[in-house]
């Protein structure tokens, strides 16, 4: 349901409730137990992590894709290794979450985010559609921005362990995100579908 912006300039809707949301946004708290959680954690700590690097700097977060990667370094986008039996099943749940056919998330990425580490502003790569993201260890907040002549309209999504997010649409295409920096750990699973 569509309701009256918040102000005129914000695009972020109010919902029944008077929450802020962002059309293309949808979030939901308690996707994994606590019990799936530790164990997601495991694993991505076991699946060969590397520490992004993006020309000559080095970011504080180590990454692993799977299915699909694109290089930053290279702008090359291929092939990798297929989604892992361990993940397989929460590439599924997410795909009923996002309301997508079986298989639609092609890519999924590991993110672990050591102290200090964030992301900053970006949108996602174009060769991407989908984006959906489940959140594990400590809370982080998605800040939202979106340039509206000399200013900004922004939005925060809190990222509570344990929650996914779905980005489609306007949220997706036509806002940045970013995650600030946190001191404690926290890691992210972020699964994609292509673009046609
Ligand atoms: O860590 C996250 O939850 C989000 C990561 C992200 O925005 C990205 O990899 O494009
Ligand atoms: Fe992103």
């Amino acid at each position: 349901m569509k309701h009256g912006p918040v102000s005129k300039s914000a695009a972020a809707q109010a919902d029944l409730f008077g929450h802020a949301r962002l059309p293309g946004l949808e979030a939901a708290e308690a996707f994994v137990t606590e019990a799936e959680e530790a164990a997601l954690i495991a694993h991505i700590e076991h699946a060969g992590l590397e520490a992004f690097k993006f020309q000559q700097w080095e970011g504080k977060r180590r990454t692993r894709s799977f299915g699909w990667s694109y290089d930053f370094q290279t702008g090359v986008f291929a092939r990798a290794a297929p989604i892992p039996d361990w993940l397989a099943p929460m590439a599924a749940r997410a795909e009923r979450f996002a309301g997508l056919p079986p298989g639609a998330l092609a890519q999924a990425l590991l993110i672990s985010y050591g102290p200090g580490a964030g992301i900053g502003w970006h949108k996602d790569r174009p060769v991407f559609e989908h984006v959906v993201g489940i959140s594990l260890g400590a809370e982080a907040t998605m800040r939202f921005r979106r340039r509206r002549h000399d200013k900004f309209d922004r939005f925060a999504l809190p990222l509570a362990p344990r929650s996914i997010y779905h980005l489609a649409g306007e949220a997706r295409r036509g806002w940045e995100h970013s995650i600030a920096p946190i001191e404690e750990a926290r890691w992210s699973i972020t699964f994609r579908s292509l673009a046609r």
